[in-house]
């Protein structure tokens, strides 16, 4: 169980959210809403441990998580805003990089479910944007992590990658995993339970 407690966070004197409260339990599915500058990535790095809060606290099977670090790290699985995988290298080796512990095997499998097999030895910065994106999120298919924080996956991620994220999710979910995410554009009806978290517009202080 993740627990939101009292969280208040300010950035750039502004009050992006105060007193926020929720929980989120095994097989959670919960998305973030909010227009742009809402808070929605600050509140990802928040409940990722990335970042503090100026009241407030996240914690982890009832601790806080800046108290748990190495065993939150083992339980999380965090893609941020960015790519955030290795351009130099292919999407193979960045598979290898963070996932050694699997065989080459799984992570053909895993880029097989992105649809970039026969893209597996170009440099991930000769990819397009959606197919950068799509090596990140090959990443879920091999995670372990029971709570997966995504900030806007399905971000240049066309209508048939969307619709088998989605499915992946929900197994997530079914299998007791969480996933938190964050995007802007409207999720399929089949993703039930979905529940929403509305972040407004700041205030300033
Ligand atoms: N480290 C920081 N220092 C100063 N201001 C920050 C910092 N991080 C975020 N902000 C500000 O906080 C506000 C919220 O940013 P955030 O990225 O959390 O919004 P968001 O809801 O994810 O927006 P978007 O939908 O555009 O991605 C923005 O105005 C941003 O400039």
């Amino acid at each position: 169980m993740l627990e939101v407690d009292n969280l208040t966070c300010i950035r750039d004197d502004r009050v992006l959210f105060s007193e926020l409260n929720f929980t989120v339990n095994r097989g959670d599915i919960v998305q973030i809403e909010g227009p742009n500058g809402a808070g929605k990535t600050s509140l990802l790095r928040l409940l990722a441990g990335l970042s503090s809060a100026e009241h407030g606290e996240v914690r982890w099977q009832g601790e806080r998580l800046q108290r748990q670090r190495e065993r939150w790290h083992r339980n999380l699985l965090f893609l941020g805003h960015q790519p955030g995988v290795k351009s130099i290298m292919s999407p193979l080796e960045n598979l290898t990089f963070y996932h050694a512990e699997y065989d080459d095997e799984q992570r053909f499998a895993a880029l097989e479910a992105v649809d970039l097999l026969g893209f597996e030895e170009v440099a991930v910065a000769q990819l397009s944007a959606g197919q950068q994106r799509r090596v990140a999120l090959a990443r879920l298919w091999l995670s372990q992590a029971p709570v997966w924080i995504l900030d806007e996956p399905l971000t240049a991620i066309d209508v048939n990658g969307v619709e088998k994220l989605m499915a992946l999710f929900v197994r997530h979910a079914q299998q007791g995993g969480m996933v938190i995410l964050t995007t802007h554009q409207p999720l399929p009806a089949a993703v039930w339970p979905l529940r929403k978290i509305s972040l407004t517009a700041g205030e300033r202080i």
